[in-house]
């Protein structure tokens, strides 16, 4: 029996992700599921960006704060396959890493929670709204400038005491995350993401592994080609905005009867200025999707220049 490593962040959300694709990963082994930890063990890797609780460093930092320490695990043998929620990795490659399977996609949906409000349509009049995300303040405010807009950092169950506590009248979260972790019955309602468009990759996990072990036989069995090739698209926009937690950008594509509907968003940190592109692909491939990605996160970029990012 050969034993594969897996590593993950050790929040609540990260394992239970983790041992989601840890039972898949089993099963596509042939091995039996109540041995998983036998077969597939988890490794938990801290990161700088779960160290650090400083919202400034973190931006400064980027996307790649929470990836590099399992990455470095990875490339030095330690583990040999790590999970990761996609919505949090960079879009550039890492060389020696390649992302070997993604699996089919949660709900890809912004969350709002309120104990007193059904929608942000609802919310009175300069209500508080909790967010740590770029992306959620700027479209919130895009429909309603006048909220007052909260950055809450910290793990699902955190946001959740502070909105209990009264900190903020209403948060919105991914929803996938709320899903796994069992936490569904706190969301009053959904964001629509084929108008407020959500992050590149929400919803989705990533399975990275070293470059030269590409090919083994589970990853073909975990990976969902229809998940893959909506967040090529939601990718390929990020990549060609050069994304960061500084600005606010959105990736939503759909793929239904062979057909890539990808709608990209950016808009000011205020909300007040907007840019969008929505433009459909027949018959998807990995490169296809991507260019159409590529394609409108360049328009938008060149359309919108330097407001873009958020000093
Ligand atoms: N950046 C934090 C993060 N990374 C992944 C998820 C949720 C799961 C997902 O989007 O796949 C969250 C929490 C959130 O945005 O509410």
């Amino acid at each position: 029996m050969t034993v594969l490593k897996i590593g993950t962040r050790g929040s609540k959300l990260a394992l239970t992700q983790c041992g989601w694709v840890q039972r898949r990963i089993v099963a596509a082994l042939g091995e039996d599921v109540a041995r998983a930890d036998e077969v597939a063990p988890l490794t938990v890797i801290t990161t700088q960006g779960d160290r650090i609780q400083d919202r400034r460093l973190i931006e400064a930092g980027g996307k790649a704060l929470f990836t590099k320490e399992i990455e470095d695990a990875l490339l030095r043998g330690d583990i040999d396959v790590a999970v990761h929620s996609l919505k949090d990795m960079p879009a550039a490659d890492v060389p020696g890493l390649s992302l070997c399977a993604i699996p089919v996609r949660e709900d890809p949906r912004d969350a709002f929670l309120s104990p007193n409000y059904e929608t942000l349509a609802d919310l009175p009049q300069g209500a508080r709204l909790g967010t740590a995300s770029m992306r959620r303040q700027a479209q919130a405010l895009a429909q309603r400038p006048d909220l007052q807009v909260i950055m809450t950092r910290g793990n699902v169950d955190t946001r959740l005491a502070k909105l209990q506590a009264g900190a903020c009248d209403a948060l919105l979260l991914a929803a996938a995350g709320l899903n796994r972790l069992g936490l569904s019955h706190h969301i009053r309602s959904h964001i629509d993401p084929d108008l407020f468009a959500s992050a590149p990759g929400q919803g989705a996990l990533a399975i990275q592994c070293r470059t030269e072990d590409l090919g083994a036989g589970w990853m073909a069995k975990v990976h969902d080609v229809t998940t893959f090739l909506r967040i090529q698209a939601e990718r390929g926009a990020l990549e060609a905005l050069e994304a960061s937690c500084r600005t606010a950008v959105g990736a939503y594509a759909t793929l239904e009867n062979d057909q890539l509907a990808l709608f990209v968003e950016a808009l000011s940190a205020d909300g007040s200025k907007r840019w969008q592109r929505r433009e459909s692909l027949s018959a998807p491939t990995a490169q296809s999707a991507r260019d159409l990605g590529l394609k409108l996160g360049h328009e938008i970029k060149t359309e919108a220049g330097p407001e873009l990012i958020v000093s």
